[in-house]
């Protein structure tokens, strides 16, 4: 647990960013790989905590990962007679990786960290038992479980409720193509959050020769061979979220090295999310150039379909000078940690003015004071404590070290570009 006191700022952040790979992406490429008809190549993969769990996982289960420097080579998985999988905290592991355990012949026992066992799980474990695979997990609905492959899973009709974690819908849609029947999915019950999530699952199926047709709340994906690849992965978009606010909170400039074009990543939102607080964002050949309005103003926004930047949003509206809303993030309290109380919490401890509701926050303008702003092992709480520490003496973010998540050099990078 490193205890790391965040730089205050003077004036204006004026900064260059190179981010590094998206984790959502490498992890979609991994697990993909480990299913596809021949060995595939990953460029510029995210190295960290959770891309290194998917790795691990895959690795247990058969696949072969060739780590050369920024090049993984990943040799399709041939089939073990039992395995562990280590989810530490991570979503894309816990949910993603279980279906592809049913593919399998052995038993696979699945584990994480405490606060993993917390997380909601209960759709992948009820959709796999739908489709006929056993799954013991004496009746907790969450990890630990263990899934039993029996050589090959059915397929066909699915209905299931994936409101609490759009992961849910990609875990099923990455691993349907090896379906004996394909899959048709349908997700019925409260909204779906993180769309664009579903949206890259889609687009990286398509990559792959796999036919997926979608239609609102459902998806038919055909079997079929998953063709090998040799992709390059983005930068992570939603990690650029603490260097586009470091902009927006200083009336500064930051320029992201190589943004996408077109992207399904739901960090690319900043863009739009830059305009509502008053800012800019202009691209300049590769880069995406983002410059800090003179005051910075609340801001009213549903983020449900990005659900994940909210505690970069959150540690922005705190230092806004008119109040701001944030809805549609109910499922955020089933994220690392519960975001919507830690966020309130933490901020409302340096003196802000933050109301916790069912499904969102209310930030009111206050004037902030130093402190310690606690973390509760998420990456995104330690971003917002960043940000927070730009414009308020003496804060303290304690266990910085959380940010390894997604981003194991990011106190060393934000040291760099706010000084
Ligand atoms: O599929 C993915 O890569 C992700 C989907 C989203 O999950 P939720 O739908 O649970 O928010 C997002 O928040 C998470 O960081 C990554
Ligand atoms: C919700 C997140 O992660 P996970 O993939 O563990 O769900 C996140 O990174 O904000």
């Amino acid at each position: 647990m490193t205890d790391w006191r965040a730089p205050r700022v003077a004036g204006a952040v004026h900064s260059d960013v190179l981010l590094p790979g998206s984790k959502s992406q490498t992890n979609r490429a991994l697990v993909l790989a480990a299913i596809s008809d021949g060995p595939s190549v990953v460029r510029l993969p995210l190295v960290a905590r959770d891309t290194e769990l998917m790795a691990s996982a895959l690795v247990s289960l058969g696949a072969r990962i060739d780590r050369g420097e920024d090049r993984w080579t990943v040799e399709p998985i041939t089939p073990v007679e039992s395995a562990t999988v280590d989810c530490g905290l991570a979503g894309t592991v816990m949910r993603f990786v279980p279906p592809v355990a049913a593919l399998g012949t052995g038993p696979v026992r699945f584990d994480g960290d405490p606060r993993a066992r917390e997380r909601p799980m209960g759709t992948t474990i009820s959709s796999l038992r739908d489709l006929g695979v056993q799954i013991d997990d004496d009746g907790r609905s969450t990890l630990p479980f263990t899934v039993h492959g029996a050589g090959e899973v059915r397929g066909g009709p699915l209905t299931v409720d994936a409101s609490a974690s759009s992961q849910f819908v990609s875990a099923l849609l990455l691993v349907a193509p090896r379906f004996r029947e394909g899959l048709d999915l349908r997700h019925e019950g409260g909204s779906l959050p993180s769309l664009p999530h579903v949206a890259m699952t889609v687009t990286e199926l398509r990559r792959r020769g796999i036919v997926v047709d979608e239609s609102p709340g459902r998806w038919q994906v055909h079997p079929g061979p998953v063709k090998a690849l040799d992709v390059t992965i983005e930068p992570d978009l939603s990690n650029a979220g603490p260097f586009v606010a470091a902009a927006l909170a200083t009336a500064g400039r930051v320029r992201v090295r190589h943004w996408p074009e077109q992207t399904d990543q739901a960090g690319d939102a900043w863009r739009d999310l830059a305009a509502a607080f008053g800012g800019t964002a202009a691209r300049d050949g590769d880069d995406l150039v983002f410059t800090g309005p003179d005051r910075l103003r609340g801001v009213q926004l549903d983020l449900h379909d990005v659900g994940e930047l909210t505690p970069v949003v959150a540690a922005l509206a705190a230092l806004a000078d008119t109040p701001s809303t944030l809805t549609g993030i109910a499922h955020l309290r089933g994220h690392e940690t519960d975001r919507l109380a830690a966020l309130a919490t933490e901020i409302n401890r340096l003196g802000g003015r933050v109301e916790e509701r069912e499904d969102g926050l209310v930030i009111s303008p206050a004037p902030l004071h130093g402190g310690s702003f606690a973390t509760y092992e998420d990456h995104r709480m330690a971003h917002a404590g960043a940000v927070i520490g730009l414009r308020v003496d003496d804060v303290t973010v304690e266990n910085i070290g959380t940010t390894a998540k997604t981003y194991p050099g990011f106190a060393d990078d934000w040291m760099r570009a706010v000084s």
